[in-house]
């Protein structure tokens, strides 16, 4: 016997989430349940993007700022920078998560969902069980949690994840971070930034293993000029602690931290495991579906594969697409819309209910100094691909950068299919690059062809005139 019926359910309230719910049932009066149990906005919006992004802009803005003369600035301000972090998570209160979820017509429901059949979720609200049946889909978005790794005495040492690291509340003197990825390198930016004496210990002989390596050499560089030690082939043999002490999320959790390394000892005051995300699905119940734990794998309109029927699906990190929440996003708007054409009995084909630009099309910003923004395929990864490529890269100085700031240094790379003579993949290194990669995505995911970039003029006296230095040099290779 369930307790209520939806058409649709979805599991996890984090952007995936709402946005699948909300396309699934928007201009319509089928209704949806969303549930979570911790806060609705999920980890983007108050542990991961939205507080890494609030620390980290005024330290571009100072950068900005110092290399205009003529301005005058100072900061950073700690406890002004805090404050606004705080500002923009809401102090972790989430009624305007559920205030929108309400207006668009979605149950808000918290608590704990699990899977318990075929279209059946269990909620484990804390006051009880509550059995939910879902009349067309059910949608699985519980995302990812930071991955802990098994090096002796780390987890006994209570070391902080990113959820400490961007809700920070005191700024460690003296800190390690662990990792050579992104949530690595963009913690070490804003600790420096905000003061601490920062280590980075990094398994592998580069940052950033996925992106092209002259990008991820240019943001090791970065990094050190702002005073961070990065060293590379180096990581944790063993970690101690004395008077370790659970104060809370972004408070120093003890004393002093030891951390053994293959040749001598580092002691800090605070380290940060920055080491990748776990699924999580411990609790979710798969095994009542017949699936395994871990990752939950999807075909292209984000229907669970090996699960029959069509009524389950997985949107955001938990499908291990693309974890990033714009692509999370992105799954979501496309299988709310499949939900929907099921819904209404019609057959979801076509582009519209495809999700192709989360394989090889996928952009991403860095917010490191310098930025970093890339798109699509690397040339390593389009050679993989099986791709014929010719590439361009060029120092970026045109008018528009020399004019936006006195210390601009930027490089930028494309890399083209050889056959088509189309863009299959650009990467940018340089200040707020980030906001260049947008006409880059679109001629990746448009294949527009180069000679018709060519009458794409970029105006003068932007920055975005490199697009014009970059295809010149194509046209006329040297
Ligand atoms: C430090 C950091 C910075 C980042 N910065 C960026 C960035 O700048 N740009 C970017 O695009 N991406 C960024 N990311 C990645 C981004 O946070 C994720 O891609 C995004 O949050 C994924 O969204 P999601 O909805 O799939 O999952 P989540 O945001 O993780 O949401 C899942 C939700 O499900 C809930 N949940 C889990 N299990 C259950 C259950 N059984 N029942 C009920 N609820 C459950 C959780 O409480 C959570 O609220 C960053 C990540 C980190 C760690
Ligand atoms: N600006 C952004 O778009 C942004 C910001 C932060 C995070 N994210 C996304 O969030 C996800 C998670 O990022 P992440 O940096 O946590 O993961 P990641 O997988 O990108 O990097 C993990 C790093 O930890 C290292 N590592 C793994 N196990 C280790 C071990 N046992 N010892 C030492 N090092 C170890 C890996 O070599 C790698 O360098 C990524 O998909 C990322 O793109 C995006």
């Amino acid at each position: 016997m369930t307790d209520a019926e939806y058409d649709v359910i979805v599991i996890g309230g984090g952007p995936a989430g709402e946005n699948a719910a909300a396309y699934a049932i928007a201009g319509s009066d089928r209704t949806a349940a969303l549930i979570e149990h911790e806060l609705f906005g999920g980890e983007c919006s108050y542990w991961a993007c939205i507080p890494s992004k609030a620390l980290l802009r005024p330290g571009a803005v100072l950068a900005l700022g110092e290399a205009m003369p003529g301005v005058t600035v100072s900061g950073p301000q700690v406890a002004d920078v805090l404050a606004r972090r705080t500002d923009f998570t809401h102090g972790r209160d989430d009624s305007s998560q559920v205030d929108w979820a309400e207006s668009a017509h979605i149950e808000p429901i918290r608590g704990t969902g699990r899977l318990a059949g075929e279209r059946l979720v269990e909620v484990d609200t804390g006051d009880g069980t509550r059995l939910l049946r879902a009349r067309h889909a059910v949608v699985l978005a519980t995302g990812t949690t930071a991955a802990i790794p098994d090096v002796p005495g780390l987890r006994a040492a209570l070391p902080w994840t990113s959820r400490d690291a961007t809700n920070l509340t005191v700024v460690p003197n003296r800190v390690a971070v662990v990792g050579g990825g992104v949530v690595a390198c963009e913690t070490a930016t804003w600790l420096a930034e905000l003061g601490a004496e920062v280590t980075m210990l990094v398994r592998g002989d580069r940052l950033l293993p996925r992106v092209e390596s002259f990008a991820a050499d240019l943001v090791l560089g970065g990094l050190r000029d702002k005073g961070v030690t990065v060293r590379l082939r180096t990581e944790p043999r063993s970690v101690s602690r004395r008077d370790t002490a659970d104060t809370g999320v972004g408070r120093i959790h003890g004393g002093p931290v030891t951390v053994t390394l293959d040749d001598d000892e580092l002691e800090v005051d605070e380290l940060v495991v920055a080491t990748g995300r776990a699924p999580a699905t411990g609790s979710l119940g798969l095994d009542a579906v017949g699936l395994p734990d871990g990752y939950v794998d999807v075909d292209d309109q984000l229907r669970v594969r090996e699960v029959p029927g069509d009524w389950l699906y997985a949107v955001g990190d938990v499908n291990h697409r693309a974890a990033l929440t714009h692509m999370g996003k992105y799954q979501a708007r496309v299988c709310g819309d499949v939900i929907a054409a099921r819904a209404r009995g019609e057959r979801p084909e076509g582009p519209r209910y495809t999700a192709s630009a989360d394989h090889q099309q996928v952009p991403q910003v860095v917010y490191t100094a310098p930025e970093l923004a890339a798109v699509g395929l690397t040339e390593r990864q389009a050679r993989e691909a099986g791709y014929a490529v010719d590439t361009v890269e060029l120092d970026i100085a045109v008018a528009g950068s020399a004019l936006s700031r006195d210390d601009f240094e930027g490089r930028a790379k494309i890399v083209i299919d050889t056959a088509t003579e189309r863009l299959l993949g650009a990467t940018f290194v340089g200040p707020e690059l980030g906001e260049q990669l947008h006409a880059a995505t679109i001629a990746v995911v448009g294949r527009v062809p180069l000679e018709t970039l060519w009458h794409a003029v970029p105006a003068f006296p932007t920055v975005s005139e490199f697009w014009l230095r970059l295809l010149e040099t194509w046209r006329r290779p040297t």
